[in-house]
């Protein structure tokens, strides 16, 4: 694959395919469209996928740009309920509000990407807000305003995953950088609870015995950006094996301004609660 050499005049344009994806120009009758087929695949499938949105030759200087970053990330691991919800010890071990995930991956806080790699380019990007916005159906969204939660690279290496869970938020959107040669797949099941209801008895039969729900499954294909409705379908993304990590961007947006981390969480998922870098020890302390 050719790769991009950096220089600060590259535009979106020479990022994002343009041609593809008309999101420079909302009146454009193939802009709205898009917009409308995204809005439907969303709605009925809790997803929608837009392959080949950053251009070939540029994913893989991301990915460089994030493999360079690996030493430096912060290696989070947690052991949670599917609902994040704090353990309950009073249901039987193998009720799904006792029953622990395991969740282990690496992540950069958005203060530590530097300030040349182009992943910055798209979040700061009006015009990929706007078309996020839009395929959402919201009158308004924002960057996430915390320092270090606004926009995230993570890596998984072999054995790295994310467990099964709900989402605490509506809808997630994230940038595929590099698949791993194997595993590393986002899967998921439509809708397993609702919004009145966490139906507990579905989510124990589910994890008993996965084959009783429709497993759906999105392979990595990097350069793909996916909008994802998580509160409300189980997902998780499959144990990574093999040398190639699997990398991702996770761009935070949010219906609110001014939305910053809570200390307690800056510390869970990055280990610190400013933005001053960690020391090499804490890294990798786990
Ligand atoms: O890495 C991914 O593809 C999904 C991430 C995810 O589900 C989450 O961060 O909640
Ligand atoms: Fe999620």
């Amino acid at each position: 694959m050719t790769k991009l050499a950096f220089t600060p005049a590259v535009t979106l344009g020479d990022i994002v395919d343009l041609e593809r994806y008309p999101i420079t120009d909302r009146t454009d009758p193939a802009y709205l469209d898009l917009v409308a087929r995204s809005q439907s695949l969303l709605g009925e499938e809790g997803v929608a996928i837009f392959p080949g949105f950053v251009r070939d030759e540029v994913v893989g200087t991301m990915a460089d740009q994030t493999l360079a970053l690996h030493p430096r990330m912060f290696h989070f691991r947690e052991n949670h309920t599917v609902y994040f919800k704090p353990q309950d010890e009073s249901v039987d071990p193998e009720h799904p509000l006792r029953r622990l995930m395991s969740t282990v991956k690496d992540t950069v806080a958005y203060a530590d990407i530097p300030a040349d790699n182009l992943i910055r380019q798209i979040y700061q990007s009006d015009e990929v807000l706007s078309f996020i916005r839009d395929v959402l159906k919201l009158d308004v969204l924002y960057r996430h305003a915390d320092p270090l939660a606004a926009l995230n690279l993570q890596g998984f290496t072999a054995g790295q995953q994310l467990g099964w869970h709900f989402d605490r938020s509506d809808f997630s959107v994230t940038l595929s950088l590099q698949a791993a040669s194997a595993g590393g797949d986002f899967e998921y099941v439509r809708m397993l609870r609702n919004e009145h209801d966490d139906c507990h008895d579905e989510v124990r039969q589910f994890l008993d015995n996965p084959a009783t729900q429709k497993i759906e499954v999105l392979p990595q294909v990097p350069g793909t950006l996916t909008l994802f409705r998580g509160r409300y379908s189980l997902h998780r993304v499959t144990p990574v094996a093999g040398d190639t990590l699997r990398l991702n961007a996770v761009l935070a947006y949010v219906d609110q301004p001014n939305v910053e981390f809570s200390d307690y969480a800056r510390k869970l998922f990055y280990g610190r609660t400013s933005v001053e870098p960690l020391v090499q020890d804490q890294r990798h302390s786990q």
